[in-house]
């Protein structure tokens, strides 16, 4: 039984085909082709060749230099704070903190003091001895319980007297009229054009007075920070945290250069931690070292609450080459043969002389 089945697939395997045009007199089918056709042509001249730009090379390897510099004065600790007390780093790079508030611990010199917190309460050694080698306090806990100002405590060997920074102090409100200036070149390498996110033409009195409006002032490189967090939809009674600056470059290099212009977006990159009962805003600690006249060292410690500005750039450029062009045409007019699949389809199975069909379609050549 096994033979003249082997010998049938040999006899199948060893044919050829060919194809043979069968023109289809139906009206229907002719129509469904046509459609299908003009669909498809549709989608290529729309969507692929003018929505997608089809027929152009892309550069998104951006290249970017950012620089920014904050300006503003604002009231904290009774002092007058300016740009050189509340931002860091200070080198007005794309990344930069504004310092909302301070709480500040003078004096402090090396030596064995009582810790701050409460956490820390104590009556006798033993209570202490829980936190030995623990890194969360003020300095290296000895395992011994002293007297405070606030009871008795653990005690420490580090900079004394220790930080205490659960007192409460309002933000320096003043940071929403902060302005921040942010300059950006760009180039495109592989077209080698460059740009920057203000024309050379804006002179400097404008510049110190406009500031950013996405709808009436959008060449404008001066942000100000109450704005800023408006548009990321923060409020700044609550900020803290990591915001995104993100100058986005869109240049179609088939119009003129000039057309290839910053689009600026805002947005709140640590919002995931918003509602997070254990870690809120942004906050880190810098101190700063001077000496007595008896070469004594001692510091004043920095604790800084901030909100932290990234400022990042995307970009993708395109312009015509014929590569891109030629291989995009082709693919159109293979695909619009596509609507032939579809007709061959319907006929075979759905129309009324499908095995007429069929038997025109696929007709057996002996030799
Ligand atoms: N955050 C800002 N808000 C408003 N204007 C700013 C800001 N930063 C810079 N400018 C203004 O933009 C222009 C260019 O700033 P740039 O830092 O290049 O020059 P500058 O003369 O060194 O500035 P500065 O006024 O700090 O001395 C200057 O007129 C400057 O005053």
């Amino acid at each position: 039984m096994a033979m003249p089945k082997i010998w049938a697939f040999i006899t199948d395997f060893f044919t050829y085909e060919t194809t043979k045009s069968v023109v289809v007199k139906s009206r229907s089918v002719g129509i469904i082709n046509r459609v299908v056709q003009l669909l498809i042509i549709i989608y290529f001249l729309c969507w692929v060749f003018y929505h997608e730009k089809a027929y152009q090379v892309r550069d998104s390897g951006i290249e970017s230099s950012v620089m920014t510099k904050v300006k503003g004065f604002g009231y904290h600790n009774n002092r007058v704070m300016d740009v050189a007390d509340y931002v860091a780093p200070t080198q007005g790079a794309a990344v930069f903190c504004i310092i909302t508030k301070l709480i500040i611990t003078e004096n402090q010199f090396q030596g064995f003091c009582p810790e701050s917190e409460s956490k820390y309460k104590c009556d006798t050694d033993e209570e202490c001895d829980k936190y030995l080698g623990s890194s969360t306090g003020n300095g290296i806990i000895t395992g011994a319980c002293v007297n405070s100002s606030k009871g008795r405590r653990c005690e420490m060997e580090g900079w004394c007297l220790a930080e205490d920074d659960k007192v409460h102090m309002q933000p320096m409100m003043e940071v929403e009229n902060f302005t921040i200036f942010i300059k950006n070149s760009i180039r495109f390498p592989m077209f080698n054009v460059t740009r920057g996110n203000f024309p050379s033409s804006l002179n400097a009195t404008y510049i110190r007075s406009c500031t950013y409006d996405p709808e009436h002032n959008l060449h404008c490189p001066i942000f100000k920070v109450g704005e800023v967090l408006r548009y990321t939809g923060q409020n700044f009674s609550t900020i803290g945290g990591e915001i995104a600056i993100n100058i986005e470059w869109q240049c179609n290099l088939d119009e003129s250069e000039e057309r290839c212009e910053p689009h600026y977006s805002f947005m709140r990159l640590d919002a995931v931690f918003q509602k997070n009962g254990i870690t809120k805003g942004y906050n880190f600690r810098f101190a700063k070292y001077y000496k007595n006249e008896n070469g004594t060292e001692f510091r004043t410690l920095h604790k800084a609450y901030a909100i932290r500005f990234d400022i990042l750039v995307t970009g993708l450029a395109g312009k015509f080459n014929t590569v891109p062009t030629l291989i995009n045409v082709v693919a159109a007019f293979t695909s619009v043969g596509l609507g032939t699949v579809l007709c061959d389809i319907i006929l075979l199975n759905f129309l009324k002389g499908a095995d007429q069909y069929k038997a025109k379609k696929f007709e057996e050549v002996l030799f």
